[in-house]
């Protein structure tokens, strides 16, 4: 049974500066369960780290309500305001780790320290608190750093560290907010593979936001995308990747058809005969192979006419588009489409003006 660990809804954030309001994040609900590495995903702008500042309650919204692991943090609806009390709130606030695109470690500390500081309002002894601190180094690979300063590490070691005092309360919900936007390629995934192995041994929830298609990609199984304060669209990774309803989203997704149709504009495809049909084929795993275009020929006279073939892999699972132009009688090729759809590939009319280059 799912479990949520974090509950907003209709959550309004309303910022007022010099008589003008803004109104950040609209009616927002949202769940995520526990054990989710939610992807939160926009431009800048949209109101991705105000909402998520609302769910440690660092930004209190303006109405709605926040409730995690059960817990209502935040509730108004007309007048009426609860909020916790300030003492459970901090006790609360322990339990979310943070981690930001600048690290926000203390320059002038150890790793050690940094991590170590984390504690100090545990009930842990001193020589514990040094034991903690060594642990989680060891946890984020960083244990032969632990005297070092933050300033002598790479970006990718200064976010470790940050990470290991995140986790350093034993939190049940990280939130990354940007975690890995100031990394290069090669730290970026090492960070991403961190928090994946967290999220998976410590059973972490983690909220990830980032601008980043690709760090949600590889990691996150929930999506949400975000526009002008609210969520225009959501769901599981796959699903909102191969049948994304928003411009907005098939545009942050990049991969499937968007990249496609802008390859495909670029070339003279000529006008389509009138027995061929363009079609979008999205495949999972190795599913679409070359005998099973070949069996459209042998089976129901349907050539099949790759014109463009891309594999993109989310989390660890291949998502394939073809681009083919089907050739064959129409009622031919509706039976090789009933086959297609059989081994369950996802399939799309594509109107022959979506690729040519005024279309
Ligand atoms: N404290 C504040 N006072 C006034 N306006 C604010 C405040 N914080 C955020 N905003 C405004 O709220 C909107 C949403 O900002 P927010 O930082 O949440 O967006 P974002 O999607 O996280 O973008 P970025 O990645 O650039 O931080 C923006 O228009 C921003 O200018």
């Amino acid at each position: 049974m799912s479990v949520e660990a974090i509950r907003l809804e209709k959550v309004n954030v309303t910022f007022t500066q010099k008589e003008k309001q803004v109104n950040a994040v609209k009616d927002v609900t949202l769940s995520v369960e526990k054990g989710d590495i939610y992807g939160i995903v926009g431009y800048s702008g949209a109101g991705k780290s105000t909402l998520v500042r609302v769910i440690n309650l660092l930004q209190k919204p303006t109405s709605g309500r926040v409730e995690v692991n059960g817990e209502v943090l935040f509730e108004k609806n007309s007048a009426d305001e609860k909020i916790i009390s300030a003492k459970k709130l901090r006790a609360r606030r322990r339990k979310i780790g943070m981690i930001f695109q600048h690290f926000n470690l203390l320059n002038e500390q150890t790793v050690i320290q940094n991590v170590a500081f984390a504690l100090k309002h545990s009930n842990l002894k001193e020589k514990n608190i040094t034991i903690k601190a060594q642990k989680l180094l060891d946890l984020v690979g960083l244990s032969e750093k632990a005297d070092a300063y933050p300033t002598q590490l790479s970006g990718g070691q200064q976010q470790r560290v940050a990470i290991a005092r995140a986790l350093a309360n034993d939190p049940d919900i990280l939130i990354s907010d940007e975690g890995t936007s100031a990394l290069d390629p090669k730290n970026t995934i090492q960070i991403l593979d961190l928090l994946q192995k967290i999220n998976k041994e410590l059973g972490l929830t983690v909220v990830l936001i980032t601008h980043e298609m690709d760090a949600v990609k590889r990691i996150a199984n929930k999506i949400a995308v975000m526009e002008d304060g609210q969520i225009i669209e959501r769901g599981d990774l796959i699903s909102i990747f191969t049948n994304a309803k928003e411009k907005l989203t098939r545009e942050f997704l990049g991969g499937g058809s968007t990249k496609a149709i802008a390859t495909l504009k670029e070339y003279e495809l000529g006008k389509l005969a009138d027995d061929e049909r363009l079609v979008q084929l999205i495949y999972m795993g190795s599913k679409v192979s070359e005998p099973i275009l070949v069996k459209l020929y042998r089976d129901f006279n349907v050539e099949a006419n790759i014109i463009y073939s891309n594999i993109e892999v989310l989390g660890k699972t291949p998502i394939g588009t073809l681009f083919v132009i089907l050739k064959g009688t129409e009622d031919n090729r509706k039976k090789a489409l009933d086959y297609l759809e059989k081994q369950e590939v996802i399939i799309k009319n594509i109107e022959e003006h979506e690729v040519q280059k005024n279309g």
